[in-house]
């Protein structure tokens, strides 16, 4: 029987959408510490939200770079994932794991058959790799960004590799994204808000309707 499919809320801030990410049926929910995200929570937030989903859903903080201690900060509160989203080597994925204590999942951004390339060498490193789109020159973060990449670019990708998807997904596109990829899981931000950083119980709850009628 095929794995389930992994269904992650990403971009979680308040207690109230946490409720509805669990009664809704994700799996897991990510939490942004990046201070120039609308998604943003301090880790007096983020402590508090994961002690409130421990045990219910799995929680993934999202962090950007980080330097050693904002990796034990963070890991200290004992979330199930740290997601690393910057632009960290391999070398320091392998690194962060062994430090961390908690599974890690590598974002990595692809926009060419060359970033595809690149994936299994971090699928190596990582827990699990979460393939999102390449932000544009000039954005002022490396994801959350709504923008969907090409997919096909997908069909390069070496078949064991086992990866979840992002990048602007929405209710509306994400069972053709499950059809054509064939994700591990999928991943979601703005295509569940109806305001940068703001989300909606109804699209949240279309979105994993939609995703799970898909597989
Ligand atoms: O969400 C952000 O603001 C963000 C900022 C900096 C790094 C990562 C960020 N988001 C990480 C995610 O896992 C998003 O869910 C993923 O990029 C997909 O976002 P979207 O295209 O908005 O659904």
């Amino acid at each position: 029987m095929a794995d389930p499919l992994i269904v992650k809320i990403c971009g979680i801030k308040t207690y109230d959408m946490l409720e509805v990410a669990i009664a809704a049926g994700a799996d897991m929910v990510g939490f942004m510490h990046f201070p120039r995200s609308p998604r943003h929570v301090s880790v007096d937030e983020l402590s508090g939200l994961i002690s409130a989903a421990r045990g219910r859903i799995q929680t993934c903080v999202v962090l950007v770079n980080p330097d050693n201690s904002s990796v034990a900060e963070v890991a200290a509160f004992g979330p199930d994932w740290i997601q690393l989203h910057g632009p960290e080597s391999p070398h320091r994925v392998e690194a962060i794991r062994g430090e961390a204590g908690v599974e890690i999942m590598k974002a990595l951004p692809i926009g060419s058959a060359e970033d595809v390339a690149h994936v299994a060498g971090f699928a190596a490193v990582a827990d699990r790799v979460l393939l999102d789109a390449k932000p544009p020159k000039g954005a002022d973060r490396p994801g959350g960004l709504g923008e969907a990449f090409d997919w096909s670019l997908l069909e390069a990708l070496d078949p064991s590799v086992p990866f979840m998807l992002s990048g602007g997904l929405t209710p509306d596109n994400v069972a053709d994204a499950i059809a054509r990829v064939k994700p591990l899981g999928v991943d979601v931000s703005s295509g569940v808000e109806r305001a940068p950083g703001v989300k909606d119980k109804k699209l949240i709850e279309a979105f994993i309707r939609n995703a799970r009628a898909a597989v």
